[in-house]
C-alpha cells in the first residue's frame, strides 16, 4: 500500500491550481442517467471516486469517453468527459460497487425517475458517522415511490406513469438527499417543493446543469427548491466548479507553514466562512483576478472558536484541517462538529505529533502552542488524512502517512501541488 513521506518545516510559496470539485463532479456524472443524450463535463478531477463512479455508471449502460488535452492546454487541467446513457441496461447498483462510496447511492433518484424502478445497495463512504438514508426514502416516497429494503438493497418502484411531484420537508439539511430528490423530481409529473434544501455550491452546479438540460428548477441558491417536472431532458455541456474543500485545505496548509500561495481558479464566495476564520487566525487573504492569495509572514496563529454548519457556514469537510492548524495557535480553541457524530477520528492521530486535543461529545478543545514532531500516522478518512499532511508540514522531522488510499479519493496530485510550493513530500510506492 502506498504511503506518503514528508519532512516538515518548509514554508509554502508559489501557485496551486485548484481542481474540479469531487462533490460536484460525482452528482453531475449521475445526472447523465436522466437523459438519452450526451452530457459533457469539463474540469472533471482525476480521482479514485470519479473512477469508481465510472464503473457504476458503466454497469447501468452509460458510455463514457475521456477527451484529449486541447492544444496549448496546461498539463493537469481537469478532464473533459462525455457521459452518454442512450439506454439504461441495468437498474441495479450492486453492493460491491456502491459500498465503497456514499454518492453512488444517489443513482437511485435518476434511475427511478427515468426507468420507474431501481435496486440500489445501501451505501458506503467515509466512516464519519452512521450516515442513514431515511431522508432519501422519505423524499422519494413523497414523490409516489414504493420502497422496500431487501437483503441490504433499497428496492424502489414508481407508480404506473412514473413519479409525481410532492412536498418534501427535509428534517435536517442533507446534501445527498437534496441532489437525489431534485434529480428525481425533474422527470416527475407536476411540481415538487423541497423545503430545507441544502444550498452548497455543488447543489447549484447540478441544478444549473439540470436546467440547461431542460429541467425547470427555481429557487437555486436558497433553502426552497421548486421543481416543475418535464417529460424529457436533453444533453448539455457544463463545467465542474472549483473544489472549495481543496481550496480551504491548501489555504490552511499555507496558514500553517507560513509563506505566500496563490490558489489559482479558487472561488472565495464558495468558502467565505472558512476564509473569515483564517483571517481571524492571522492569515492575510486577498482575492485576485486569478484566484485567492493566502499569506502568513512572521506573525503567529491566533486561536479561533468554530461551529461547523451547512453552507454558508464553516464546512464539516474542513473541520479536521482546521483542527490541525489550531494545534499551532497561540492559545485554546474550540471546534464544535454539528453534522456528523463521529468525525473526530483524526484527534488520536494528531496526538501522535504531540497535539493536545480533548474531545467531549461533539466538542473538541484544542490547546495550541504544540511543538509538533513528525510521526508515523494512519489516515482514517478523506479529510482526516489531509489534516495529517497539514500537521506533518509544520512538524519537525519526518512524517509517514499510511493508508493514503483515502487521500486519493478526493485530492488530485496532492504531493505534486505541495512539492511545487516547496514542500518536502513524496509518495512511497508499496
Ligand atoms: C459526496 C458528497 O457530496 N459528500 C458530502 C455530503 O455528504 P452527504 O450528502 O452524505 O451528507 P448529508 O448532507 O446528507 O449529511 C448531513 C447530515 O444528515 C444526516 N442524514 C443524511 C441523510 C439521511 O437520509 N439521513 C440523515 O440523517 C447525516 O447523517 C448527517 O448527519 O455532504 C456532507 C456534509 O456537507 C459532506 O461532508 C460530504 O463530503
Ligand atoms: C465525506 C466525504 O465524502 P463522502 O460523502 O463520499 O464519504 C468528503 O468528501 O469529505
Amino acid at each position: 500500500m502506498d504511503r506518503i513521506r514528508l519532512v516538515g518545516g518548509h514554508s509554502l510559496n508559489g501557485d496551486i491550481t485548484i481542481s474540479g470539485a469531487k462533490n460536484a463532479a460525482l452528482p453531475l456524472m449521475i445526472a447523465s442517467l436522466l437523459t438519452d443524450e450526451p452530457l459533457v463535463l469539463h474540469n472533471v478531477p482525476r480521482l479514485a471516486d470519479v473512477k469508481q463512479l465510472e464503473r457504476i455508471l458503466e454497469n447501468h449502460g452509460v458510455d463514457i469517453a475521456v477527451h484529449g488535452r486541447r492544444r496549448g492546454e496546461a498539463e493537469g487541467v481537469g478532464q473533459r468527459m462525455t457521459f452518454h446513457a442512450a439506454d439504461i441496461v441495468d437498474t441495479t447498483a450492486p453492493y460491491d460497487l456502491v459500498s465503497k462510496m456514499r454518492a453512488s447511492f444517489w443513482v437511485i433518484g435518476p434511475l427511478l425517475a427515468r426507468e420507474h424502478k431501481a435496486r440500489v445497495s445501501l451505501p458506503g463512504g467515509c466512516a464519519i458517522g452512521t450516515r442513514p438514508v431515511d431522508f432519501f426514502l422519505y423524499g422519494l416516497k413523497q414523490l409516489g415511490a414504493e420502497i422496500d429494503i431487501e437483503d441490504g438493497y433499497v428496492v424502489a418502484t414508481a407508480p404506473k406513469g412514473g413519479l409525481v411531484g410532492g412536498l418534501v420537508q427535509l428534517p435536517k439539511v442533507s446534501v445527498g438527499a437534496t441532489h437525489t430528490i431534485m434529480m428525481a423530481a425533474t422527470l416527475a409529473r407536476g411540481t415538487t417543493v423541497i423545503e430545507n434544501a441544502a444550498m452548497e455550491p455543488e447543489i447549484d452546479n447540478v441544478a444549473q446543469c439540470l436546467n440547461q438540460m431542460g429541467a425547470k428548477i427555481a429557487g437555486i441558491g436558497t433553502r426552497t427548491l421548486t421543481i416543475e417536472g418535464v417529460e424529457k431532458l436533453n444533453g448539455t455541456t457544463i463545467e465542474v466548479i472549483p473544489d472549495r474543500i481543496e481550496t480551504g485545505t491548501f489555504a490552511m496548509a499555507a496558514a500553517m507553514t507560513g509563506g505566500d500561495v496563490l490558489l489559482r481558479g479558487a472561488r472565495p464566495d464558495h468558502l467565505q466562512a472558512a476564509l473569515d476564520v483564517l483571517v481571524e487566525a492571522g492569515a492575510a487573504i486577498s482575492t485576485e483576478e486569478h484566484g485567492i492569495r493566502v499569506k502568513r509572514n512572521g506573525n503567529g496563529l491566533m486561536p479561533v472558536d468554530v461551529e461547523i454548519d451547512p453552507f454558508p457556514g464553516f464546512p464539516t469537510d474542513l473541520q479536521a484541517q482546521f483542527m490541525a492548524l489550531m494545534t499551532r495557535s497561540n492559545g485554546t480553541s474550540h471546534i464544535r462538529e454539528t453534522i456528523f457524530e463521529n468525525r473526530f477520528m483524526h484527534v488520536a492521530e494528531l496526538a501522535r505529533f504531540g497535539a493536545d486535543i480533548v474531545v467531549d461529545g461533539q466538542m473538541a478543545t484544542v490547546h495550541g502552542k504544540s511543538q509538533l514532531k513528525g510521526a508515523q500516522v494512519m489516515a482514517t478518512d478523506l479529510r482526516a488524512s489531509v489534516s495529517l499532511i497539514i500537521a506533518g508540514l509544520a512538524a519537525s522531522g519526518e512524517t509517514i502517512v499510511n493508508r493514503i488510499y483515502h487521500l486519493d479519493r478526493g485530492f488530485e496530485r496532492l504531493e505534486q501541488k505541495l512539492q511545487n510550493c516547496g514542500a518536502e513530500i513524496e509518495r512511497l510506492a508499496g
